[in-house]
């Protein structure tokens, strides 16, 4: 028998559908994603804890879910909403339908609501607190509830999704994932990356800060022919240094990163002294760290075809983006320069600075799903740590 679930949103707002995935009650800023595929690296995606993530494209759920699409160890999102949930999956690669996926991740899923007139509403007033649930289906209670939960701006979402403790990554590129463009077809190696270096000869180690990271960028990092050990997010300078590492990566994460100070103060003290690559919220936590202040965007970009303009090549990429808050370029110091523009909007998209070996993008370059214009970062990465090796 169907059941019924509603999202209820703070300007009074409520939408009937019914319910799937798990039962239940939760809170949280109510997002969408234009991505046509993606669903299950969009679940996995740390960066979407405190939200309830809407797909704006009619029917998902049509390939299932396939282990090795994971990008964590689990569902950070606090609820999911679709207009169509396909319950009979085409895919060989699937093991189970999303159904079950958020039945056994105690997800709560929302299916059979008009989710164009649910993004038109957050397009126009912007991300807005939202409840959705399955236990609770008085209009008037949700409404209240909707209103009085949290705000994500001034929260330490990190500390929810950060790992417990530091490890070595050890996996490289899905062969599935290997793209013609900057990876060999064997397989083996990323030939065009390293400038034909094979991966097994390069002794690089990088440490990569994670404050909630997709494990397709550790993925890329390993096929960059590096050692790759992973630091919790709290992690200080000195604990990063410890490892004498040849480049620090700062990965993506959730919601606001001005309160985190501890992460600020840790860049801050590694820059200069060893070449820094940072994604989405290490792209604003490396702003912070330079002086920048960030701001939240009105509904965020969300979605597998945001256009960047390359300053340097006056190229446009492609990018996968997942983000609410953006490097204000009032604020940025003299020392900082912008990189990349987002075309849609005029947002800050990347930035390096001027004298430290040091840059970040506001997209995802490891796509995933997505795609992958930008893998050329990775070999950026490279780039500048092989050049601080010689030169050091
Ligand atoms: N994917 C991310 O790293 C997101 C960064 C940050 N939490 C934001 O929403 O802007």
């Amino acid at each position: 028998m169907q059941k019924t679930a509603k999202l209820a949103l703070a300007d009074g707002s409520v939408f009937t559908g019914t319910a799937f995935g798990a039962d239940g009650e939760v809170h949280g800023e109510v997002v969408f994603n234009t991505s046509m595929t993606g669903y299950q690296e969009i679940l996995t995606d740390p960066s979407y804890c405190g939200q309830i993530v809407t797909m704006t494209y009619p029917q998902i759920g049509n390939y299932g879910i396939a282990p090795e699409d994971i990008e964590s160890g689990g569902i950070a999102l606090q609820g999911f909403i679709v207009r169509e949930l396909c319950e009979i999956p085409s895919n060989y690669r699937s093991t189970q339908t999303l159904d079950e996926y958020l039945k056994a991740a105690g997800v709560i899923g929302l299916q059979g609501i008009d989710t164009r007139a649910l993004v038109r509403k957050i397009r126009t007033s912007g991300a807005m607190t939202g409840v959705l649930s399955t236990v609770d289906l008085d209009d008037e209670s949700l409404v209240k509830k909707a209103q009085s939960s949290p705000q994500l701006v001034g929260q330490d979402l990190v500390s929810k999704v950060l790992p417990a403790e530091a490890r070595e990554w050890d996996e490289g590129l899905h062969p599935l994932a290997h793209s013609s463009s900057t990876h060999s077809l064997s397989g083996k190696s990323i030939t065009n990356m390293a400038e034909g270096e094979d991966q097994a000869e390069s002794n690089y180690h990088i440490v990569a800060i994670d404050y909630g990271m997709k494990w397709n960028i550790p993925r890329h990092l390993k096929q960059l022919g590096c050692r790759v050990t992973i630091l919790p997010g709290n992690c200080t300078a000195e604990d990063v240094l410890a490892f004498n590492p040849d480049g620090v990566f700062l990965s993506n994460g959730p919601g606001d990163p001005e309160p985190l100070t501890y992460a600020i103060e840790t860049i801050r003290n590694l820059m200069g002294k060893v070449p820094i690559f940072g994604i989405c919220l290490g792209h604003q936590l490396l702003g912070l760290a330079c002086g920048c202040k960030t701001f939240k965007l009105k509904f965020g970009h969300r979605g597998a075809n945001q256009p960047v303009l390359n300053h340097d090549t006056k190229q446009v990429e492609i990018t996968s983006q997942n983000h609410g808050f953006a490097i204000d370029p009032e604020t940025m110091p003299d020392d900082v320069e912008v990189t990349h523009t987002n075309m849609n909007d005029d947002t800050v998209a990347g930035l390096r600075h001027k004298t430290h070996a040091a840059f970040s993008v506001q997209y995802h370059p490891e796509a995933s799903a997505g795609p992958h214009d930008s893998h050329y970062l990775f070999k950026q990465f490279f780039d500048s740590i092989c050049q601080t090796r010689v030169s050091s």
